[in-house]
């Protein structure tokens, strides 16, 4: 399967490579080298070897190493003459960086790096491709200078000759192992002893080791968590991609497949007539148009933070860094827990591998998980959210993602409630803050009470994971309501198309009113006439996008390549394409299995020859 995915995403690189030479030649865009790894990944349904390399590997040479380092390096990856990943996590710690293992050595007689994975729990472990496809990695260490730690540095170490692919001397690799999906990735683990690199290959844009041992610290430390704060970007526009290709499946199928007259003696309707239905499906159509447009925001404000950061710029850094983490964990918990949905919408034929419902979820659930486990993601924002509660009640200004925070903390009760967007937005964004109010209070009284920072963070989990939860749902729900009512361009969509947008936010306001109920209930009073009536517009809203969900979701312009589900192919032609699937298996090879002679019939004998003797 490893080779089959590399054979694959070489020549898709290839036919990238071509398309950006023709749409954009020499440019140093990140958008066809994204679409490129985006459309490699979407034709590899076992993943893309060359994820990490394209990702990870080629943007931390760009924006860690210096300009000489990126000649030496870095122009090498660009042009696939080498390939790297990005060996960070290891056996025995992924989430704490400051726990890492791995040690690099300075050596200033030899003005060299000596790296150690010291024991097995350094070992790297889990990085894309390292396995059999790379022959170079980024090997992120602790840095020692005179056996004093310096703190996390990256170093470009090759590990296999680049003719024969053997590993080097001191290199211990290899694939970690089958996993519940992306198989065609070759993740793998990294042992190194005593391994020798020359001092410039550690990357020194923004920390240097002198010839003579000195160290010159960055200026913020944390501009070396880069390149991992650019993939939850990307995340987030990869697996609203993954929820849209699930969401044209399950559509496409639930306007294919009768089942079950809605009225007595009436034929059998398409199934997304029946209402439960439309809730299965209609909200994640919905869903992934609604993270589709947050993670464009994101991609351009990670843009210009990049190039304000290439100019040593870092203010924006931690804007995008919170920004970041809410919208990776959003995203990849909503897409992970609406492709399960949308799997069970299609019934057993979900369940077939034919319908390729299963591999886009295990596609996408690992996003949970990689890039910063989200549960600890979570409580990464609800620690910059404590941080900018302070703020607010030192009356200073919050960074702009955050700015209805302050607004919010003026309130001293919610308005009269009257069930319009407006309303329904700013309801949200209240139960938010009522929220981060009383996280802070509980981690306040913990810390006043002489308990360390991490330890009240750790106590306050529960709070401050429901705080950062809801700052995500206010963000997303704010972006997309100004997307669809205040739109520069607003005035160049037809009406037809306006209203299905309206329709679409409408629905998205009020699910997400529905699913943190309980939250806004805490803060605010409502009545429940005015609950049911929101029932009432979840049910119409449901009935009024019906007619455009097929629309909607062939917007997503997904080919049935890409898709490869028999379920979701454009010409609905499911019955035949599934049985067709199944006449390729190999066990409708034979009339008569090989295992029936072998075990079956013997089987089935001694059990008729015991029946008999039991009756003697
Ligand atoms: C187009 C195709 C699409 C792609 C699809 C997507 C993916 C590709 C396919 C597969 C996956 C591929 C690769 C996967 C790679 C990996 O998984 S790489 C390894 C990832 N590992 C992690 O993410 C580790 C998670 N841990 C951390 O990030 C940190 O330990 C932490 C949890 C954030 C804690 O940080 P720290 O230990 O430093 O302690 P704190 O006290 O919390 O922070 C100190 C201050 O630093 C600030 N900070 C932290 N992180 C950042 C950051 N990234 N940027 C900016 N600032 C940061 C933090 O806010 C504190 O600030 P202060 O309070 O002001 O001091
Ligand atoms: C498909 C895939 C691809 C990957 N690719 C790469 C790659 O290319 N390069 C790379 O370097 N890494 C890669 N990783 C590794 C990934 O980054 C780590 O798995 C991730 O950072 C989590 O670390 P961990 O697995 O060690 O879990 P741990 O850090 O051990 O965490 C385990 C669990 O403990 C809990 N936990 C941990 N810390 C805290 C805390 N502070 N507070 C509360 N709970 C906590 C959480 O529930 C967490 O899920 C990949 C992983 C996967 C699954």
């Amino acid at each position: 399967m490893a080779s089959m995915s590399v054979k694959h995403a070489i020549a898709a690189a290839k036919k990238l490579r071509s398309l950006q030479e023709r749409f954009n030649p020499g440019g140093s865009d990140i958008y066809p080298a994204l679409m490129g790894d985006e459309a490699i990944t979407a034709l590899i349904p076992s993943g893309n070897p060359l994820s990490v390399h394209i990702l990870m590997f080629t943007r931390a040479l760009r924006e860690q190493g210096t300009d000489e380092q990126y000649e030496k390096f870095g122009r090498r990856a660009d042009n696939n003459e080498i390939i790297g990943t990005f060996a960070q996590t290891e056996l025995g710690h992924g989430t704490y960086l400051r726990g890492l293992e791995a040690r690099a050595d300075y050596d200033r007689g030899t003005e060299e790096f000596v790296l150690n994975t010291p024991k097995l729990s350094s070992y790297k472990w889990w990085p894309g491709g390292l396995g059999q496809t790379c022959n170079y990695c980024i090997f992120v260490a602790q840095l020692y200078i005179d056996n004093e730690a310096k703190g996390m540095a990256m170093f470009v170490v090759q590990i296999r000759d680049e003719e024969t692919h053997m590993p080097l001397p001191g290199v211990h690799v290899g694939e970690i192992g089958k996993k519940m999906g992306l198989n065609g990735v070759n993740n793998g683990f990294l042992g190194l002893k005593d391994y020798r690199v020359p001092r410039l290959n550690m990357l020194m844009r923004h920390q240097q080791v002198l010839p003579d041992g000195r160290f010159v610290k960055s200026p913020v430390s944390q501009v070396s968590y880069f390149p991992m704060v650019f993939v939850r970007c990307m995340v987030a526009r990869q697996n609203s991609n993954y929820l849209a290709q699930a969401a044209t499946i399950a559509t496409r199928y639930s306007v294919i497949r009768r089942q079950s007259p809605i009225e007595e003696g009436q034929p059998e309707p398409k199934i997304l007539e029946h209402l439960t239905q439309q809730m299965k499906v209609i909200p994640e159509i919905v869903t992934a148009v609604v993270y589709r447009l947050a993670a464009a925001n994101l991609q351009n404000m990670y843009n210009e933070t990049a190039e304000a950061v290439y100019r040593k710029d870092f203010s924006r850094l931690p804007e995008l860094h919170a920004l970041a983490c809410i919208l990776k964990v959003a995203t990849s918990y909503d897409s992970t827990y609406g492709i399960e949905r949308l799997r069970q919408a299609c019934g057993g034929h979900g369940y077939l591998t034919a319908g390729n419902l299963g591999n886009i979820f295990a596609m996408a659930a690992p996003a949970c998980t990689y890039e910063g486990e989200n549960s600890v993601l979570y409580l990464q924002v609800g620690k910059i959210l404590m941080k900018n509660w302070s703020q607010v009640l030192a009356g200073r200004e919050l960074m702009p993602s955050m700015a209805y925070i302050s607004e919010c903390s003026k309130m001293t009760s919610f308005p009269q409630w009257t069930g319009s967007w407006e309303c329904l937005l700013k309801a949200i964004q209240y139960a938010c803050v009522g929220s981060i109010r009383l996280a802070f209070q509980s981690y306040n009284a913990r810390v006043q009470s002489a308990q360390s920072q991490t330890a009240a963070v750790n106590y306050s989990g529960l709070e401050l994971t429901k705080a950062a939860e809801l700052h995500g749902r206010s963000y997303v729900a704010g972006n997309f309501y100004q997307q669809i009512v205040n739109s520069p361009n607003k005035h160049q969509r037809s009406p037809q198309f306006q209203k299905v947008l309206e329709n679409m936010l409408e629905l998205h306001l009020i699910q997400i009113f529905f699913r943190h109920l309980g939250d806004i209930l805490r803060f605010i009073r409502i009545t429940e006439d005015e609950i049911s009536a929101l029932q009432r517009r979840l049910e119409e809203v449901l009935k009024e996008l019906r007619p455009d969900a097929v629309a909607i979701t062939d917007a997503f312009d997904f080919n049935d390549k890409i898709l490869s589900s028999a379920l979701g192919c454009y010409d609905g032609n499911v019955y035949e394409r599934l049985f067709e699937a199944a006449l390729k298996h190999p066990l409708n090879r034979k009339s008569v299995p090989d295992f029936f002679e072998a075990h079956l019939k013997p089987f089935m004998k001694e059990n008729a020859d015991n029946a008999k003797k039991s009756k003697l």
